[in-house]
């Protein structure tokens, strides 16, 4: 099985614990290829985790660099947005010197050209990631990839590296980055909390259509995956 399921106690051990898995992601990533990028996602759910990440003392933040694995279409003044998350949360203290690259890049829409813009940007981060991180949503969503999403087909399947998706649950207009983009990663966590979301991932494993529970297209992607889940 290449699903290694990791339960603890409670929230604020995740966020510990995943926060050390993470840094030692990165330190590896920087020995090896002198930086690291990690993947991050937004929601209610990584806010305590991401605070403990950014005060890892033992971590060269200068050498890091940290983008969302998927953003609502808004700027960084919204509380929907996952940079403003990211920024509040996490690029604080010892690791407010991480560059942090954008998914949004101006307007109202992610128009063709704006996700080109995009694109250049996230095109020259380094590969691999040293880390992503999903979150799932109780609808089976992760990062973007949305049920009855106008564009889920290729955000499973294209090589991106990112592209906008609209779909009803949603919210704002969305980027995403692709998931073979994603899948092009030193390590790969799922970050769950609570009884519901562990109901929905048992679903998710079990049989069932990926554009009906998009978080399968992860799980049956025979990617080496760690999922942190908590009460
Ligand atoms: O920006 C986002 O919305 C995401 O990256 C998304 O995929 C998120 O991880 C899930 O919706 C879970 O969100 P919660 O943590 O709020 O349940």
């Amino acid at each position: 099985m290449t699903i290694d399921r990791r339960t603890f106690a409670d929230r604020p051990t995740l966020a510990k614990e995943l926060a050390e898995a993470i840094a030692d992601r990165i330190r590896t990533a920087i020995a090896e290829r002198g930086e690291a990028a990690i993947a991050v996602s937004g929601g209610s759910t990584p806010g305590r985790f991401f605070q403990a990440l950014g005060k890892f003392r033992g971590v060269d933040w200068t050498k890091v660099v940290v983008t969302p694995v998927d953003e609502r279409w808004v700027d960084e003044t919204s509380d929907r947005s996952n940079a403003l998350l990211v920024n509040e949360k996490m690029l604080q203290g010892p690791a407010a010197v991480a560059r942090f690259v954008p998914l949004y890049s101006g307007g109202d829409e992610p128009t063709p050209e704006a996700v080109a813009k995009t694109n250049a940007l996230v095109g020259a981060l380094p590969k691999p990631f040293a880390a992503v991180i999903l979150g799932m949503g109780t609808d089976g969503h992760t990062a973007s990839f949305f049920p009855g999403g106008d564009t889920l087909d290729a955000a499973l399947t294209a090589e991106g590296p990112t592209l906008a998706i609209h779909a009803p649950g949603a919210g704002e207009p969305r980027i995403t980055f692709t998931l073979p983009r994603l899948l092009e990663t030193d390590g790969l966590y799922l970050h769950i909390e609570g009884e519901e979301k562990a109901e929905v991932l048992e679903k998710a494993l079990g049989d069932g259509p990926v554009d009906e529970m998009p978080i399968r297209a992860v799980l049956r992607s025979g990617a080496p995956l760690s999922v942190y889940w908590s009460p």
